[in-house]
């Protein structure tokens, strides 16, 4: 293979840094360039001790600048577009999350082309495919079931017309010469070292005496450990690469699980972190259908109150939905087409997740300490 080049969005995020160490290693890769709105000095300590030969260049910008992104895919073999922000609550504007998940990869797929890059690889989600109901059972579901998500929150209905416009573009010309291939995975939540709504969820088991809130017992996921998700993506880079492979792959979207059990996040959470004492606070909740009304009450409440204040309810029926659906997917696909198997069993994920589990559970106490000092 000869020499080539890949820029990552997002690339100091939870799977942005997973994808940067496995992709150095990839054969003949001269340049990555890593992309995000600002790296913490940890992660730019982190990559500069990446043992390779490619060279990792760190860029810090707004995938909302334009020409900045016009810059950043000039000589460009692949692009791999994590960047996005995540919010379930609806804690950030609407136009925020639009203008970065969306106009941010209209943006970057422009640049694209402009630059003409061949390859576009985007992080999807299982949110733009729902649950919509949960009194709806989707299990083991594949990509030719069409699912789609309903939901006009922000976070899915971004994620969702980000994805629909990359699939869009695959087959566009490229300005030079050549077409643009475009593909999209869709992770199920994905969990791991450094993830940031484990980290969340820990957190507040740790400010509630170790006790994990019993949120989601109703639910049944798969999740899917964060180096899997990251060995995807590089699978998709080398079938994108490969002129036989990318007129199959191009404009396809893919599930991307892998063999961690099925389960409710209830007893996912409590899986890996029993070991640091964690356990479930079963204390008696509403039934779910009086927790969805009140979802809808408290809905029409921040509705009402929006031209004076922004009142965020601290849950809505979207969420409730979510942690509350049976709602698992296969990934079948992308083992046929691109050759997809975890390189994680859930095993060793598991043990991974634990001992950072433990490391926060550490620092945790180390805070503790230092605050009955003062
Ligand atoms: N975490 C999950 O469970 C999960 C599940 C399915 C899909 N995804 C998708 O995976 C991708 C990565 O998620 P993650 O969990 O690593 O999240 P993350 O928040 O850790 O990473 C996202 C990165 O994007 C960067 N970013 C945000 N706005 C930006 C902007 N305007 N310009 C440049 N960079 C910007 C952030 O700084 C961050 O480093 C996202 O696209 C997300 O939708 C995540």
């Amino acid at each position: 293979m000869t020499g080539w080049s890949c820029l990552v969005t997002g690339a100091g995020g939870f799977l942005g840094k997973s994808i940067i160490h496995l992709l150095v290693q990839e054969e003949g890769l001269q340049e990555v360039r890593a992309l995000d709105k600002a790296f913490k000095p940890e992660t730019k300590e982190e990559f500069s001790k990446l043992q390779t030969m490619t060279k990792v260049t760190l860029l810090e910008g707004d995938i909302r600048d334009p020409q900045y992104l016009k810059t950043a895919c000039q000589g460009i073999s692949v692009v791999i577009h994590t960047a996005a922000v995540i919010d379930i609550l609806g804690a950030l504007h609407t136009q925020t999350i639009m203008d970065i998940n969306v106009k941010g990869t209209l943006n970057l797929l422009e640049a694209c082309l402009q630059a003409s890059v061949p390859a576009f690889i985007y992080t999807s989600s299982i949110e733009v495919a729902g649950p919509n109901s949960y009194k709806e059972i989707i299990q083991d579901a594949c990509e030719d079931q069409h699912h789609e998500s309903m939901w006009s929150a922000p976070y899915p209905c971004s994620k969702k017309l980000a994805e629909k416009a990359v699939l869009k573009a695959n087959g566009s010309m490229l300005r030079s010469s050549g077409t643009l291939y475009t593909c999209a995975l869709r992770p199920t939540y994905i969990y791991g070292e450094g993830s940031p709504l484990l980290s969340f969820v820990m957190n507040m088991a740790l400010k509630n005496k170790r006790m994990l809130k019993s949120v989601a017992k109703f639910s049944i996921i798969n999740p899917v450990y964060v180096g899997n998700v990251a060995w995807a993506h590089i699978l998709a880079t080398r079938a994108l690469r490969d002129l036989n492979k990318a007129p199959n792959i191009g404009g396809q979207f893919y599930y991307i699980t892998d063999d961690t059990p099925h389960q409710s996040y209830d007893n996912f959470h409590c899986a890996l972190s029993k070991e640091c004492g964690s356990c479930l606070d079963l204390t008696l909740r509403l039934p779910l259908f009086l927790l969805y009304w009140l979802a809808f009450l408290l809905e029409m409440v921040s509705f009402l109150l929006c031209p004076i204040y922004k009142f965020q309810p601290p849950f809505n029926r979207h969420i409730l939905t979510i942690l509350n659906s049976v709602f698992t997917f296969s990934y079948k696909k992308a083992q046929q087409d691109l050759g997809y198997e975890p390189i994680f069993l859930w095993e060793e994920a598991k043990q991974n997740t634990r001992e950072w589990i433990d490391s926060l559970v550490q620092q945790h106490k180390g805070t503790l300490k230092t605050d009955s000092r003062m």
